[in-house]
């Protein structure tokens, strides 16, 4: 009797099995390869710093249909243009939504902002002024002189530098300048001037919130949890997001205090359509924010990358300079113009092999799939988050002959473009949600580019060889130059602990040297017993200190210095499982702030 009631209980358990199992593997419910997943975490381990380069090393192993757990989110990864192709032309509009990271919720940006909002009436509208309104061909005709006169300003800049001696910072010389041509695009005004620190800090705005947005976050991969926001990442966005809606503010109200229609910009276009009631002021300010966080970095990036690429390939550097003085002419030639570009295929190819290589979003930003799709043989579930790894797409062996190497001749001969019909070469994205600021970012990275390469001869400083050129990355939502590490170091080698700097400041240490002779001297006198450990620290300190400060530092440092070792040195939770950092559960992060604020 006991052996009958378990095989009836068994028999549905075995069927359930049989049928999941038939589900998982049928072709209309099977997802596609990936990694298999840890409890809880999923594959989150794998992602790593890098996840562009991550992830493509996994799709070498399971294909260029991908999927990944990240918590609990199901995340689909297209890495070949086959894949794209399919997506983007078959099943465009149920993969047009967007995976909306908790950090772009912020003062309710998403629920405005173009950038993250779902394929709605709304979206469709603000899209529609984008490109009837703001990024025609005639609007942006109209508005060339006044970016000519920015890139002017950048040139002044640079000769000024030149003359000075000065190095010039590349990014953010070229973000400033993506921020003027965009503020004088929209509001035919600057929002910096290349001296103040203004500039700076709307860079940091604008990088700070692409990096929050663009960071691992355990909301994101826990939309249970999304609520406390364990990292604190929404927080800090906000306050970003505040920051530049104050600045945005201020414009607009000096605009509505004057008669509107008097500049006749993208400010002006926007604000009679709110007076038509077809936009509400709000729509506008988030605009703003997505139109200004979009454009300025993947700009700035696009061109430090291209900048940096030339300099290890002093060859073409000599080929596309070569090509704008047969253009321009020599010296004191006339500037180049937005007309120019046409003229200019190989500025064209060196801009197409940057975006190649460096594409400034490397999975585009996330897509969503907003109902059931078969693509490609393989079930992808409602509601799963895609990435289209438009940075492997761009180095596929199997796709580019030659594929790590930078060399823009490969697309004199080829009709291949970044405009989003290729998609091999997608930088703009493609389908519904292609950028669009692609009409203006077009002008602006060949207007800069072709100018810092007429105007300038470029050289690496400090007999750096080509080869030496820092091209590590750093990933936030764009990828950016990672030079901090190396500058780091270079300031070090070179202007810290030099021979000449040390050998300025050898009478310090002697003298420091000499009062602990004169203190052990005294204790021996005193038959004192020395303290040789103290005694030895308190002479490093004041030998380190007389050489960077040329003063002895308070002698209480000694324990801070002590304890913020101990601290750091201590096993902590928190490097054991990244997730609970945001906990600080040993109260390590926070011992050490303390002892940084008293330092
Ligand atoms: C080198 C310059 C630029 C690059 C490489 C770039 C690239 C991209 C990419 C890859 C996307 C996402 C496409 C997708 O998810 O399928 C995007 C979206 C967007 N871009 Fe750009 N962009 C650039 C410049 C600009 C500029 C100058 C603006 C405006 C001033 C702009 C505004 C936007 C906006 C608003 C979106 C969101 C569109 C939507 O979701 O409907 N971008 N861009």
């Amino acid at each position: 009797m006991e052996c009958y009631s378990i095989s009836i209980l068994l028999i549905p358990i075995i069927l359930i099995f049989i049928l999941r199992y038939l589900l998982k593997n049928s072709p209309k419910t099977k997802l596609p390869p990936g990694p298999k997943p840890w409890p809880i975490i999923g594959n989150i381990h794998l992602l790593g710093s890098k996840p562009h380069r991550s992830v493509a090393d996994l799709s070498k192993t399971y294909g260029p249909l991908m999927t990944l757990r990240l918590g609990s989110i199901t995340t689909i990864v297209i890495s070949s243009p086959d894949v794209a192709k399919e997506m983007f032309l078959k099943h465009d509009i149920d993969f047009a939504s967007r995976q909306v990271p908790d950090s772009a919720w912020a003062v309710d940006h998403a629920k405005f902002s173009m950038a993250w909002l779902p394929v709605c009436p709304k979206w469709r509208e603000i899209r529609k002024i984008s490109a009837i309104q703001l990024f025609t061909n005639q609007r942006l005709d109209a508005s060339q002189g006044l970016r000519k006169e920015k890139v002017n300003e950048l040139v002044e800049f640079v000769k000024d530098c030149c003359e000075k001696g000065l190095a010039v910072n590349i990014g953010k010389a070229a973000f400033t300048t993506a921020l003027n041509l965009l503020s004088n695009t929209f509001f035919s005004m600057n929002l910096s001037a290349y001296d103040s620190s203004g500039s700076q800090e709307f860079k940091d705005l604008a990088w700070h919130i692409m990096e929050e947005i663009g960071r691992p976050n355990v909301s994101d991969f826990f939309p249970l949890v999304k609520a406390l926001d364990l990292q604190g990442v929404r927080r800090r966005v906000s306050t970003s997001f505040r920051k530049m809606l104050k600045v945005f503010d201020k414009i607009i109200d000096e605009r509505l205090r004057h008669h509107i229609g008097s500049k006749d910009d993208v400010l002006d276009t926007l604000l009679s359509l709110v007076k038509q009631n077809e936009l509400t002021l709000d729509d506008v300010r988030h605009m703003l924010i997505a139109l200004f966080v979009a454009g300025t970095d993947t700009t700035s990036n696009t061109i430090e990358w291209a900048l940096t690429e030339l300099l290890r390939h002093p060859e073409k550097m000599a080929k596309a300079q070569a090509e704008m003085e047969q253009l321009l002419g020599k010296g004191q030639s006339r500037s180049i113009q937005e007309s120019d570009i046409s003229k200019l295929p190989y500025i064209q190819a060196i801009v197409k092999e940057t975006m190649r290589l460096h594409p400034a979003g490397p999975f585009l930003l996330p897509h969503k799939a907003t109902t059931n799709v078969e693509l490609c043989g393989y079930w992808v579930p409602k509601n799963a988050q895609v990435w289209v790894n438009v940075w492997f797409i761009g180095r596929d062996p199997n796709v580019w002959l030659d594929s790590e190497s930078f060399t823009p001749e490969r697309f004199l001969e080829s009709e291949i473009d970044v405009k989003g019909q290729d998609f091999e070469l997608m930088p703009f994205g493609t389908g519904r949600r292609i950028c669009p600021g692609m009409p203006l970012a077009y002008r602006m990275l060949h207007l800069m580019l072709a100018t810092f390469l007429h105007s300038f001869n470029w050289k690496l400083d400090h007999g750096l060889n080509p080869e030496d050129v820092d091209i590590e990355e750093k990933f936030g939502i764009t990828l950016a130059k990672c030079p901090k590490w190396r500058h780091l170091r270079k300031i070090s080698a070179i202007q810290l602990f030099t021979n000449q700097r040390l050998v300025a400041s050898q009478g310090l240490r002697k003298k420091k040297v000499d009062e602990l002779v004169k203190f052990a001297k005294g204790c021996c006198e005193k038959g004192l017993a020395i303290d040789i450990g103290k005694a030895a620290f308190t002479t490093s300190l004041n030998l380190l200190s007389n050489t960077f400060f040329s003063i002895d530092l308070f002698t209480d440092f000694k324990d801070l210095v002590w304890h913020m070792m101990e601290e750091g040195a201590r096993p902590n939770v928190s490097d054991f499982s990244p997730l609970l950092r945001p906990l600080d559960l040993q109260g390590a992060r926070k011992g050490l702030v303390d002892i940084f604020a008293k330092y």
